[in-house]
């Protein structure tokens, strides 16, 4: 059984100029040990899916959510919500952007973390690892134990001091790390990373990036890194999956679709990212923009900005097809190889 299975999840969000249909029907499977890329320009619906899954969308501007996102067979969508709420403090780990505006800067760090091992260990008393009778210091005993051993994991220097420091006192890099020991420490099965390292510079992004790899390593945990950097997909995820208005377009391993991609949108990202060899003028752009969601064209919703585009782009959303092992595509274009990898 699969870690977390999205089948046809639809969202609907309704703001003050009407009603836009956001996600349109995604796909995706995610097993243990990997680590799945979500790209795509922004407003394609990379933050929205995390939050689906984390049952984080509110209703309204919610309107309406459809399909099903299974996390090893329980159907989320369905889930109680004290059953969602004991999911995202044990099974499900959560890690946003900003670290700043994540920590309450008026708390100790350690007061922060004590409290998430706390609820965790309400869940599951193993992760504390005291008896199910032991008492509340000697479970605050024990959590503060885990969350020094947590902080020194993600790689705070003298974790047994840093723990009673206010977040002001760690700097942006720190912070994060705090926010990851955080997610972590309910030992959850599924973590979700939007774009965890955005506001860090490149050498602490790198250390996080190594820090995530490693811990999935060694706790076979699923990962959906939520990201606008393809060398970081490149870097570290086994597979990704590429976002464009609400649908993934293309997806598989990060390898086959990285050498081998099919779809002009991958292309034209994939021909975004500068590199240091390209001469000046070299590097392309996508021309035009993603498109209002609450009128999308009809069909495909590339086809205005696809320089491939044929009439039946326009009749219809074009099905996902395997056009190799690990490697799907929707898009007409994609058709031909489909036949021949079949
Ligand atoms: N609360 C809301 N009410 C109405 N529409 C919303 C709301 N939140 C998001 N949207 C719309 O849903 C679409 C997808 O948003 P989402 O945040 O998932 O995009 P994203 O791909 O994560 O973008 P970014 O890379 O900028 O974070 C966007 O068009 C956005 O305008």
């Amino acid at each position: 059984m699969a870690l977390l299975e999205i089948r046809d999840l639809h969202l609907g969000m309704r703001s003050f100029e009407g009603e836009a249909h956001v996600l349109n029907g995604i796909h995706l499977t995610v097993e243990r040990g990997e680590i799945w890329g979500i790209v795509g320009e922004t407003g394609c619906g990379k933050s929205l899916t995390g939050l689906s899954i984390s049952r984080l969308v509110s209703t309204p501007p919610g309107r309406y959510i459809t399909g099903s996102i299974s996390l090893e067979g329980r159907n989320l969508l369905t889930a109680s919500e004290p059953e969602m709420q004991s999911l995202r403090g044990r099974r499900i780990g959560m890690i946003f952007q900003d670290p700043t505006t994540n920590l309450n800067p008026a708390f100790r760090v350690g007061e922060q973390i004590v409290d998430v091992a706390l609820h965790a260990g309400g869940l599951d008393p193993s992760i504390l690892g005291v008896g199910a009778k032991a008492s509340r210091s000697e479970r605050k005993k024990a959590a503060r134990n885990l969350a020094i051993d947590m902080l020194a994991k993600v790689g705070i220097p003298k974790a047994g001091e840093r723990i009673d420091d206010y977040p002001h006192q760690f700097s942006g890099g720190m912070r994060q790390r705090v926010l990851i020991a955080m997610a972590l420490i309910g030992r959850p099965d599924l973590l979700i990373a939007d774009e965890p390292t955005t506001a860090l510079d490149v050498s602490v992004q790198a250390q996080i990036l190594r820090l995530l790899y490693d811990l999935v390593q060694e706790h076979q945990l699923g990962v959906l890194l939520i990201t606008h950097n393809l060398g970081v997909v490149a870097q570290i995820c086994t597979h990704v999956a590429v976002m464009y208005a609400g649908n993934i377009i293309e997806s598989g391993s990060v390898r086959e679709v990285f050498k081998n991609p099919n779809h002009p949108y991958t292309t034209g990202l994939l021909a975004s990212v500068p590199t240091a060899k390209m001469k000046r003028g070299e590097l392309q752009g996508l021309p035009g923009s993603v498109p209002n969601l609450l009128a999308p064209p009809p069909g495909c919703r590339f086809a205005p900005r696809c320089a491939a585009v044929q009439p039946r782009c326009t009749a219809a959303i074009p099905p996902s097809v395997a056009v190799a092992a690990h490697h799907e595509v929707a898009c007409v274009l994609a058709e031909p190889h489909a036949s021949a990898a079949a």
